[in-house]
């Protein structure tokens, strides 16, 4: 049976719609009838609030758990830990433990490839799983882009965020040449777009100079509106609080851009695969 793709979606600038890209993204493809799984890899656990479990402490099994299992060669039973969402996508949820997860794995063996390890059977479960990564560029963030087949970088449509974007694209790179050589950059995706400034356009002329010729720039932007951030309280996605917005149209565009992006790249493999 195929595996799961599985993207991370990351920036180590904080604030950039990481979080709620994901769960829109997730609930996306999930309303397209894909298996999805989505994974909360912020100590933070916004994610995992974000889609209603509000007291992370309460939570029984978390992402940390599974990876400590994995570090200590136990097995993970099916399903293990994995909490699903009413609107038909499944959660791997995360709390502070993660945090002391991460100082594990300072000293521990092929500590970048643990979540890789980790997801190795659970990917056989899904078609898509998407990682929420935390802002920062530590051993969680390069577990998850070791782990990936593809990243996903939610920018701010502004100038500085754009132009910081050099560190970022640097990790990536030492990870593909050192952990991940098949990680591909698949792509930049717009947020908090504001249509009466024409930061969006300057932002975007910025990353096709830069970047353009790199990785793809999706055609869908998510705009900047109220809607958006109230759904992070609701524990539900865009979708479900306000179909009609056009953040939902936005992210509905974005889930059908990610999916056809999916099968050119397996009609790609395909015919190189004739040959
Ligand atoms: N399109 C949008 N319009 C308005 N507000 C938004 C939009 N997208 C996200 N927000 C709000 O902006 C804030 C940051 O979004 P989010 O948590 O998704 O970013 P993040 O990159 O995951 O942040 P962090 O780096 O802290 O993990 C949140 O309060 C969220 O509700
Ligand atoms: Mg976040």
């Amino acid at each position: 049976m195929k595996e799961a793709k599985i993207i991370a979606i990351c920036n180590q600038k904080g604030g950039v719609g990481k979080t709620t890209t994901t769960v829109n993204l997730g609930i996306g493809l999930a309303k397209e009838g894909k298996r999805v799984l989505v994974i909360d890899a912020d100590p933070q656990g916004d994610l995992t609030t974000c889609l209603g479990w509000k007291n992370g402490d309460e939570l029984q099994t978390t992402l940390a758990d599974l990876m400590n299992k994995t570090l200590t060669e136990r097995p993970i039973g099916k399903g293990e830990g994995i909490l699903h969402h009413e609107e038909g996508v499944d959660l791997l949820p995360s709390n502070l433990e993660l945090s002391a997860m991460e100082m594990n794995l300072v000293n521990a063996m092929s500590r970048e490839l643990t979540l890789k390890n980790c997801l190795k059977e659970i990917k056989k479960d899904y078609e898509y799983i998407l990682i929420d990564c935390m802002p920062s560029l530590g051993m969680i963030t390069v577990n998850a882009l070791a782990a990936a087949d593809s990243v996903m970088i939610p920018v701010q449509a502004q100038y500085l965020p754009a132009k910081g974007m050099t560190q970022l694209v640097q990790t990536i790179g030492k990870v593909q040449r050192t952990l991940n050589p098949d990680l591909r950059i698949d792509g930049i995706v717009l947020t908090l777009v504001d249509g009466r400034t024409n930061l969006a356009k300057q932002t975007l002329h910025i990353l096709r100079n830069q970047y353009g010729n790199r990785m793809k720039i999706y055609s869908s932007q998510i705009p900047v509106a109220v809607k958006a951030a109230e759904t992070s309280f609701q524990g539900k996605s865009i979708y479900a609080y306000d179909k009609n917005s056009s953040v939902a149209k936005a992210y509905e565009n974005l889930t059908k851009e990610v999916i056809r992006n999916g099968e050119k790249t397996r009609d790609r493999l395909r015919t190189s695969e004739a040959r």
